[in-house]
């Protein structure tokens, strides 16, 4: 601890705190005010000072705006507009207020409503922040029949502001600056993102009409072009979407004052269509200021949108309509909103997102009614557009449909117990379960095997003690849960054959008299807890060999004592000696034996456990009726053996 006392500085008073005096601030951290210093930053730069321009278009002060891009990678922004005043600052009477807007943070004539009613600018900081951040900044201002000029770098005037001449039939402002290298590096304006800005501005306000001029050839991008359409959103959706076949012939759209509706300064103006051919999108505005992560009006907008469809489905009794929600209106859905408010909020410097809150209601107030009158006058293209969100809706309830039935057995799959050694096929039709004795049977049996039909689950021997005990206990055993969910199904009345996760149930014991033993438990326990199991076929048992007869090339399996010397009678045709083995358990047995023997359909032997109905008693012989059926060798094996059922008192 006192180590890290003492590397603290020596001295820490009041000299230690910094007060970033003006611009210094911005530059030390121009992510707070122009979120980064990457190309999403570099590019604003230029937004920052169109919005101005912009502002002074909406005010309806200019009707022109030129963007021009140089060869150095400056840029200049031209407006037709009032022109930033020049005239002294009242606060600071030996400064102008063209330089205390650019060298001062939060000087603006966007607080009050005098000089504009509803505008992009709100804080008074862009272009300060562009002056901090370009190594050089020039902005003329032609007003009252003269010109003056002053000139900036790093945030700094490099002199006072000059009047350089006279402009009898010019009015407005020119900024021109250059993104300085030491914040931005090497990086450049991109001729082709500066176009698509420029461009998208002309459509947000049609009153405007913008030049746009590069000297830097991407080879793509016009190197000139003039913007204006009179025709505003719905003009522009129709020409971005070009040839794309869409559901209405003309996009829905409209424009709303709010002085009109609502008595509040402002405006939406909004266009909208569907189309099955591409994904769809909103591009949003607020003042012109995109709002790419949209906030309340696109809250406001989607909501009439949506009342709207959910309304008229009821209204032609399309029932299938409530299955819309806002995602299958947005998906498909291409919509072009802006809105003007006064005094926006946004969330951050780069207004990325609106979050006046009333905006939402004036929104969807004055798109509701529009589209409503919009889709009962034209049945046709409203028609198509239903059908195509029915469709949609349908088509996500489907995937959600699968997707949780995939998630369903992905959980089944997990909760599966460790010990099983599970098939691959994911249809119940054609696979086993191998239940068998002992961890070393289990493990030949997995060679054994088919990978795909057939799975193995080795239960212990302690499971003689568990399905010897009353029924209260067997549900809280482990290896009777395990056994339980191997399946796929519950003890006693829970039971349901439908569940089953195999078609056949295959016990396999040594063919020895402990294997016995636990064959007729098993058996015991499906036959107390799962009858339909054995009811419905599902139940069998292996006949694993007891002995293993070679003589030259030739090889037989004797089931039992009787069948092995039956073999050593009659000889099994080959030459020498008869060797004969006993198998003392499966794990005794290769995988080759045990697959060819008993676990390989086309040449094992099954034996399916049945119930005989007339046998007599009803508790007597469990072995006797379970295997009704009497084949013949498996009947006899197990009668002899069949004192164990009996002495371990099942309660049946
Ligand atoms: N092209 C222009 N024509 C007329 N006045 C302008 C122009 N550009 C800027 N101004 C004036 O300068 C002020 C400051 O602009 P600045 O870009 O610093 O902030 P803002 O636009 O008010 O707000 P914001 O920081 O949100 O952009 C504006 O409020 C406006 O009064």
């Amino acid at each position: 601890m006192s180590d890290l006392l003492n590397q603290q500085p020596e001295t820490y008073d009041a000299s230690s705190i910094e007060v970033l005096e003006g611009l210094e601030a911005v530059r030390k951290r121009p992510g707070m005010y122009i979120g980064g210093t990457d190309e999403r930053a570099l590019h604003h730069m230029v937004a920052e000072i169109l919005d101005n321009s912009m502002d002074e278009a909406v005010a309806g002060h200019a009707t022109r705006i030129e963007v021009e891009l140089h060869e150095d990678g400056s840029v200049t922004v031209r407006d037709n507009g009032r022109g930033i005043p020049v005239d002294p600052h009242p606060k600071f009477p030996d400064k102008s207020a063209l330089e205390v807007i650019l060298c001062t943070l939060h000087a603006g004539g966007k607080f009050s409503n005098k000089a504009y009613s509803t505008s992009g600018g709100l804080n008074g900081v862009g272009s300060s922040v562009v002056n901090a951040l370009s190594d050089l900044m020039r902005v003329e201002v032609a007003r009252n029949r003269e010109l003056f000029v002053q000139e900036f770098s790093r945030g700094k005037p490099k002199g006072p502001v000059a009047k350089v001449g006279s402009a009898p039939n010019r009015r407005g402002t020119a900024v021109t600056f250059h993104a300085d290298p030491e914040i931005f590096g090497s990086q450049h304006l991109k001729p082709a993102r500066l176009y698509k800005m420029v461009r998208s501005k002309a459509y947000l306000f049609s009153g405007v009409e913008i030049r746009w001029k590069t000297a830097v050839n991407d080879g793509e991008t016009p190197l000139e072009a003039t913007f204006h359409y009179p025709g505003g959103l719905a003009q522009y959706l129709v020409e971005s979407m070009g040839n794309t076949m869409t559901y209405a012939e003309k996009p829905f759209a409209g424009k709303v004052s709010f002085e009109e509706k609502y008595g509040v300064p402002g405006s939406v103006e909004w266009a909208v269509n569907w189309t099955p051919m591409r994904d769809g999108f909103i591009h949003s505005y607020t003042n012109t200021v995109p709002t790419p992560d949209g906030g309340t009006h696109e809250s406001g907008f989607w909501a009439a949108i949506y009342k709207g469809v959910r309304a008229y489905g009821e209204l032609i009794k399309n029932r299938k309509a409530e299955l819309i929600t806002r995602d299958d209106l947005m998906t498909g859905g291409c919509a072009l909103l802006s809105i003007f408010i006064r005094e926006p909020s946004f969330v951050g410097q780069t207004k990325d997102r609106l979050s006046t809150e009333e905006a939402a209601k004036w929104v969807e107030g004055a798109v509701r009614d529009h589209f409503d009158n919009w889709l009962a006058a034209d049945p046709k293209s409203a028609g198509a557009i239903m059908d195509f969100l029915v469709l949609r809706a349908e088509e996500r309830l489907r995937r959600r449909q699968e997707k949780e039935t995939q998630r369903k057995s992905a959980t089944k799959r997990l909760r599966l117990p460790g010990k099983l050694v599970d098939c691959s096929a994911t249809n119940r039709e054609g696979t086993e379960l191998f239940i068998v004795e002992g961890d070393s049977a289990g493990g030949s049996a997995k060679m054994a095997r088919d990978r795909h039909k057939q799975a193995v689950m080795p239960i212990r021997g302690k499971i003689l003690n568990v399905l010897g005990a009353a029924g209260a206990k067997l549900g809280s055993n482990q290896e009777i849960s395990d056994l339980c969910q191997a399946l796929g199904v519950q003890m006693g009345s829970k039971f349901n054959a439908e569940d089953l996760r195999y078609d056949k149930i295959v016990i396999m014991t040594d063919a020895d008299v402990d294997g016995a033993h636990i064959a007729s438990l098993l058996m015991t326990f499906f036959f107390t807890q799962m009858r339909p199991l054995i009811d419905k076929g599902h139940l069998y048992l292996a006949c694993p060999p007891l002995f293993r007869l070679t003589q030259g090339a030739r090889r037989v399996y004797c089931i039992d004592e009787a069948e092995k010397n039956e073999w050593l009678k009659k000889g099994l045709g080959g030459k020498g000696k008869i060797e004969v083995s006993r198998f003392k358990g499966l794990g005794e047995m290769d995988a080759k034996d045990l697959k060819e023997t008993t676990m390989s359909p086309a040449t094992r032997q099954l034996i399916r456990v049945t119930i005989d109905e007339d046998a007599p008693g009803e508790t007597g012989d469990l072995v006797e009726r379970l295997m009704g059926k009497k084949p013949e060798l498996r009947f006899q094996y197990i009668q002899e053996n069949a004192r164990f059922v009996d002495a371990e008192d099942v309660d049946v």
